[in-house]
């Protein structure tokens, strides 16, 4: 009897629209054995599994569920598992409320072995995994995704699974191996045969491109809650607000060494089709009362540009309003209480 290769053993931390994509992704390619952590869908999906509709899997698919689901991170060593090779974290990354995701994956990481791999907007999200994981490979993730959980376990997958994964430069890893790790997750990830994991040799270009729309749009729209189509009609928000922030990361991007085509804001302006109303996830997100990755999106890369000395007027005034609707839905959900201490300066 010929053996077969073992399977990777994933961890896959939220399962939402772009988690329970990736699962779908890796179990139904064969390569991959996925243990994924659900936290409000839990019990749903443990009745019922996933209900997906999706533009490359099919639609109608019911009762999916991936090898194993669990309702809170495994502890690899309390509970005597098998090391995970690959965590996926697929949650929001929100980075101002604990527990944050270093701090969520902890229980699962095996030291020196567990490649943690990020499939989340924002930059630097990397940062912080790597100085709490030092020896761990840490991969980054940039999902151009659409996919979206419309009720618990059913998900709506609209916008073909493209994913750019590449290695992330971490002080105690050499080069080779954390990029033997960023080809074999492509590999297993497009096994499946129906979605296009790519290899990325560019993280930082990546990321600074992809800011280019969720620093503007996923702003702007959570702000105004507003879709990119109704935007582009009135004009006057891609001319006061859009253009200008996605102006800043360029010259943002440009100091830090990453040169964007000089049309990138035209082209990003124009991005999503003109009928599809759509509103980015951060949008989506405060509609539902959930906590926003604004510091990775709009946070990070202007404190980049102080760093480099970049003006960013706009990106300044966008990111103290997102951190006033971060404190009002803190404040909804007990964490953090509008009362005088006596050390208030206002007071
Ligand atoms: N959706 C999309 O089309 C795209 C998304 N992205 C990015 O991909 C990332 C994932 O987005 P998306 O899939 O939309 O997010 P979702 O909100 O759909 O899913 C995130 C999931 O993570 C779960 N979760 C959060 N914290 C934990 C935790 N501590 N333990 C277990 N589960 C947890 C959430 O559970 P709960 O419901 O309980 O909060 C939820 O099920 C984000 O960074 C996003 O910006 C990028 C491109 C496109
Ligand atoms: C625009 C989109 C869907 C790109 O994939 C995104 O990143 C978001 O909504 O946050």
């Amino acid at each position: 009897m010929i053996s077969q290769p073992s399977k990777a053993n994933v961890l896959l931390v939220g399962s939402g629209g772009v988690g329970t994509m990736g699962a779908y992704a890796l179990e139904t390619g064969g390569k991959a054995e996925v243990t994924a952590v659900l936290r409000s869908n839990y019990e749903a999906v443990s009745k019922q599994g996933f209900s997906i509709d999706s533009i490359e899997h099919g639609d109608g698919i019911v009762g999916w569920k991936p090898t194993t689901l669990v309702n809170r991170v495994p502890s690899v060593a309390e509970e005597g598992l098998k090391p995970f090779d690959f965590i996926v974290v697929t949650t929001k990354n929100v980075a101002d409320v604990s527990p944050t995701v270093d701090e969520v994956i902890e229980p699962a990481v095996t030291p020196g072995h567990s490649v943690i791999v990020l499939v989340q907007n924002g930059l630097n999200i990397e940062k912080p995994v790597i100085a709490k994981y030092p020896g761990n490979t840490v991969l980054s993730g940039v999902s151009l995704i659409g996919a979206t959980e419309t009720a618990w376990g059913k998900i709506r997958h609209d916008d073909k699974d493209i994913v750019k994964i590449g290695p992330y430069k971490s002080p105690n890893v050499t080069e080779q191996d954390s990029t033997a790790a960023a080809q074999k997750f492509v590999e297993i990830y497009n096994a499946c045969g129906k979605v296009e994991a790519i290899y990325d040799d560019n993280v930082p270009f990546t990321r600074w491109r992809k800011l280019i729309y969720n620093s503007s749009f996923n702003s702007v729209a959570t702000i105004l809650r507003m879709d990119t189509t109704r935007m582009r009609i009135s004009e006057h928000v891609i001319d006061n607000l859009i253009r200008p922030a996605m102006l800043e990361i360029k010259s943002t991007a440009k100091a830090a060494g990453i040169e964007l085509p000089d049309d990138i804001a035209e082209v990003m302006i124009r991005v999503d089709p003109k009928e599809t109303y759509f509103k980015p996830s951060m949008c989506q997100d405060i509609e539902k009362g959930n906590y926003i990755e604004f510091e990775n999106i709009v946070g990070e890369p202007m404190r980049e540009a102080e760093k480099l000395g970049v003006s960013t007027p706009v990106l300044k005034i966008i990111y103290g309003i997102l951190k006033g609707l971060q404190w009002k839905t803190m404040e909804a959900k007990g964490l953090v209480v509008p009362k005088w201490s006596d050390d208030s300066v206002y007071g």
